[in-house]
């Protein structure tokens, strides 16, 4: 039986007058494993809908033409059938756990079957251990880290032992060593027979756990190839914006159809782009931030120099989030004890400020910042960010407006602005108060490639004009183009630091997959590809 047919297939969302994408004909077979990927905004997402039955059943759009999935219509078949079979894990993991503690949203989805309750322990047991969250079986759900929440819903839809799973972007907020222990599990389940779709902008990482890539463009399938063509399609995937690194691209000009990593280790040159040194200490931090029963969550010294853009590395849990609350203030002193919170920003002590104090010297931009509009035009939002930290003068708006080339959306609403956009307004919002040093939490999660160069060019102009910056991220390759010094935590700790390139070479062990070309150039040794 085939996994997936579509025919004919055109959904439309409502209030739209074109639709979003536009499919003839699509078969997957049962046992294999499609990668899908291609630009922001292309129809992924539409497409993984259709196939869970999330469209019609939970969001409304209208859907011409047919999709069976297991043979089963999702036009008539409800959404709690069709989950029987495909399991989903979703890009947000927000949206998709309910319960109160990890162990209960592992079960929540099992214990609607008519499974044994012995069966049941099981397999709870076994998905935990699978996704690495034993140890956190009676957390409260709201405590998780963004990459420990991703992996316990990961948990509950293995539990349910799905004929197919459809993994929205799990790269996206589970750190790179997680994402290849599971694609690792999930292989070996292929060999059951269960079916994967894994939708990914990072194709290289996914590589060696798929089949055939699907590229979707403008709600169409551009290109449907198997795995072994990516070197003949190189130049074709890279001009449609993927992440095709250069070496790929090397191997076409030389003549290669397949992948050849032992002829590029003898031949393939990699050279890191040069950076910043920096000019002296414009911050430094001593944090010390433990749970009520006494456990450090964070107990580390940060130094920071100016004009200079420093990346955040570690495992999921490893306290990336935490520090940088810290730093600015916002720990919740309800939940959690800060012993030490020791802040100097320009040689300003800001140890005893409160928030706002502290956010005319650091900017910082939570990942999920869309939360923080309130007005309904960019100028009104970055106006009132000024006003409220008692710094507004129409000129230096007019200046900032300029910094983050938003004048010509002055009078539009922040909302319906592109991805893009909307992050250079919240970040003009938060550097309004006239903080020069600015901390980030994971921009570059579910990024295209093309946007995350795009946020990597702004970095380097925004480091060029004095700022000093901290990235949290999980993508190395982003590191390595766009970063001068590297920190890596690890149990609330910094670990490692320096350039890119010099802790690259030591990283292994905490989570982080340098990017390949440092393997495959000779600067380190990683087998892990071959
Ligand atoms: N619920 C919705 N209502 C209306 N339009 C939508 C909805 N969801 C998506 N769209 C539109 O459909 C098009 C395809 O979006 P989709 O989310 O499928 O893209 P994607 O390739 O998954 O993007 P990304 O990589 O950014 O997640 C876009 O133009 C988007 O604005
Ligand atoms: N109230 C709490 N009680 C116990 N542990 C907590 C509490 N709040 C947070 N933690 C733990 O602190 C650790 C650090 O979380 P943090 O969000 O800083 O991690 P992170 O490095 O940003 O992870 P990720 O890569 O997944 O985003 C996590 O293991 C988290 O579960």
């Amino acid at each position: 039986m085939k996994f997936v047919e579509i025919r004919d297939l055109q959904v439309t969302y409502m209030g739209k007058t074109k639709p979003s994408i536009v499919i003839d004909k699509l078969d997957i077979e049962e046992g294999e494993s499609v990668l899908i990927t291609g630009r922001s905004g292309s129809g992924k997402s539409t497409l993984v809908s259709v196939i869970n039955g999330v469209i019609p059943h939970l969001i409304n759009a209208e859907v011409k033409g047919e999709v069976r999935v297991f043979g089963l219509d999702i036009k008539t078949t409800p959404t709690s059938e069709i989950s029987r079979y495909v399991g989903t894990l979703l890009q947000d993991p927000d949206t998709q756990a309910f319960n109160y503690t990890v162990i209960d949203e592992v079960a929540f989805g099992v214990e609607n079957y008519m499974v044994s309750r012995e069966e049941m322990i099981n397999r709870v047991e076994e998905s935990m251990k699978i996704c690495g969250i034993s140890h956190l079986r009676d957390r409260e759900i709201n405590t998780l880290s963004g990459g420990e929440l991703q992996r316990t819903v990961l948990a509950s839809v293995l539990a349910m032992r799905p004929k197919a799973l459809i993994l929205d972007e799990p790269t996206s907020n589970i750190d790179p060593q997680g994402t290849r222990e599971i694609l690792e599990l999930v292989k070996t389940f292929r060999s059951e027979g269960i079916s994967l779709v894994l939708v990914e902008h990072k194709i290289e990482r996914v590589l060696p756990f798929i089949d055939r890539i699907i590229v979707v463009e403008s709600g169409k399938i551009a290109v449907d190839i198997k795995k072994d063509e990516i070197i003949d399609r190189a130049d074709l995937l890279h001009s449609l914006g993927l992440e095709i690194p250069d070496y790929m691209l090397f191997l076409k000009k030389s003549g290669f159809r397949r992948i050849d990593y032992e002829y590029l280790r003898k031949t393939y040159n990699y050279k890191p782009p040069s950076r910043n040194e920096g000019k002296g200490e414009i911050l430094f931090a001593s944090v010390k931030v433990k749970t009520k029963s006494g456990k450090y969550l964070i107990n580390t010294k940060i130094s920071l120099k100016q004009g200079t853009i420093t990346a955040l590395m570690g495992k999921n849990g490893s306290g990336k989030t935490t520090l940088l609350k810290a730093i600015v203030g916002l720990i919740d002193k309800k939940r959690l004890i800060v012993e030490e919170e020791k802040v100097i920003v320009n040689g300003k002590d800001l140890s005893k400020a409160k928030l706002v104090e502290r956010g005319k010297y650091l900017a910082y931009l939570p990942q999920f910042f869309d939360v923080m509009f309130i007005k309904r035009t960019v100028e009104d939002e970055v106006k009132f960010s000024m006003k409220n930290r008692g710094v507004y003068d129409e000129m230096r708006l007019g200046e900032i407006l300029r910094i983050f080339s938003l004048d010509a959306y002055r009078t539009e609403d922040p909302l319906v602005l592109s991805m893009g956009q909307r992050r250079r307004v919240a970040m003009a919002s938060v550097i309004a108060g006239g903080a020069k040093v600015i901390l980030m939490d994971e921009p570059t999660s579910g990024q295209d490639w093309y946007h995350r160069q795009i946020l990597g060019k702004e970095l380097l102009e925004l480091r060029n004009k004095g700022y000093t910056i901290l990235v949290v991220t999980h993508d190395a390759r982003f590191v390595d183009r766009f970063t001068d010094y590297l920190l890596v935590m690890s149990d609330g700790k910094i670990v490692l630091e320096g350039k890119p390139e010099e802790v690259f070479s030591k990283s292994l062990n905490h989570g982080i997959e340098p990017p390949l070309e440092y393997e495959l150039g000779g600067l380190i040794k990683n087998e892990q590809f071959s």
